[in-house]
């Protein structure tokens, strides 16, 4: 089967977000993209969209990494359509071994993330991959993580992204793709 375009496949994913007013907290306007995984086959071709614009727009890369929780969800699939290593960047305390961390605010709290020291070697390539960009804080945390290993972030990808946020302002020195943007938060 022909892998969809980001154009095609938009209108089937956003239809399974759902919005939530006030969580976790109040003004806050929550999307949620759990409805999605009722509908695994278009899970499934979200995946290997994402893996054919990689293979396609960027070209070799040597990693997917993406972020606890919920860009877990799409990262390890897209890395396995690829047969590329994921690297998991996960909130403080959850990895063995040494660590490297950054701490960052996000649109409703504050946190600290992790990556183990040796998951990336110096001048690895990665696509970064999470859910979805608010204000910024955690995509500019996991960006400072990858380049502390070494790797250079080839390009990222949200699939949704809250432009009211200005979240894109953190990270201007790298390439983001989002496959769905709100022009409200
Ligand atoms: O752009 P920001 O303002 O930093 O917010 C975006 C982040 O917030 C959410 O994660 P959350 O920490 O709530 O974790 P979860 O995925 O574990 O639910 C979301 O999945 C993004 O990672
Ligand atoms: N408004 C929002 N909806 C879902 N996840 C989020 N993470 C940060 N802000 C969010």
């Amino acid at each position: 089967m022909t892998p969809r375009s980001f154009d095609q496949i938009r209108p089937l994913v956003a239809q399974h977000i759902r919005e939530v007013r006030d969580f976790p907290k109040k003004g806050i306007n929550f999307r949620d993209i759990m409805p999605l995984f009722a509908d695994p086959v278009l899970v499934n071709e979200l995946c290997i969209a994402i893996a054919d614009h990689i293979r396609n727009s960027i070209g070799h890369i040597d990693a997917i990494a993406a972020l606890e929780a919920r860009g877990f969800l799409f990262g390890p699939q897209v890395a396995i359509h690829l047969g590329v290593r994921f690297v998991p960047i996960r909130k403080k305390g959850k990895l063995p071994g040494q660590t490297l961390q950054a701490s960052y605010i996000k649109e409703y709290g504050e946190d600290i993330v992790e990556i183990q020291h040796d998951a990336l070697k110096s001048g690895d390539k990665v696509f970064l991959i999470d859910d979805l960009l608010a204000t910024g804080g955690t995509l500019r945390a996991a960006i400072d993580l990858i380049a502390k290993s070494g790797a250079t972030v080839s390009q990222a990808f949200v699939l949704i992204k809250l432009a009211p946020l200005k979240g894109r302002e953190k990270f201007p020195e790298v390439d983001l793709v989002s496959l769905i943007s709100y022009d409200e938060a």
